[in-house]
């Protein structure tokens, strides 16, 4: 079966899952801005050397918040969200693994990570700073 025009969203789905055919749906999603794939449940991560702030808008967030995973477009929010319900309830701890070569957007990916993750943790502000403030401020500091 042909590969479609722009790539696939999933690696899994690929015909033939080898080295030169992930490299080519990386390549031709990452011509198209999708920095983002799955390879099952494993969120593959391209960095797009440039600020795609549509990606990570609050409208975003909200989109993933709760979805089922795979519904919408492969992303690091989907990841987070799955972290979290599970998390919720199965009542244990979660963690979620970044890695990669240095420079490939390990730090950008944790903040997002963060920032979603705080954006789930409510609004209920502690002496009027939200949950996000909060996280992100300790993150900062020292
Ligand atoms: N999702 C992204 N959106 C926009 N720019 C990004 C993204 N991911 C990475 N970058 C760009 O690439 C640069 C390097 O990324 P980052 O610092 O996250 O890499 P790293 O894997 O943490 O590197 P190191 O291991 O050397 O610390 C960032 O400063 C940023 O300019």
């Amino acid at each position: 079966m042909e590969a479609p025009p722009g790539g696939v969203d999933d690696m899994t789905r690929l015909s033939y899952l080898h080295e030169p055919g992930v490299l080519q749906n990386l390549a031709t999603r990452y011509e198209l801005n999708e920095i983002y794939t799955y390879t099952g449940s494993i969120l593959i991560a391209v960095n797009p050397f440039q600020r795609l702030p549509h990606l990570y808008d609050t409208h975003m967030m909200e989109q993933y918040k709760g979805a089922d995973f795979g519904e919408l477009s492969p992303h690091v929010f989907a990841i987070a969200d799955v972290a979290y319900r599970e998390m919720i309830n199965e009542g244990k701890n979660n963690s979620i693994l970044v890695s990669g070569e240095s420079g490939a957007g390990k730090t950008e990916t944790t903040k997002m990570l963060m920032r979603y993750l705080a954006h789930l943790g409510g609004r209920s502000g502690v002496e009027g700073r939200t949950v996000e403030q909060q996280v992100l401020e300790a993150k900062s500091s020292p």
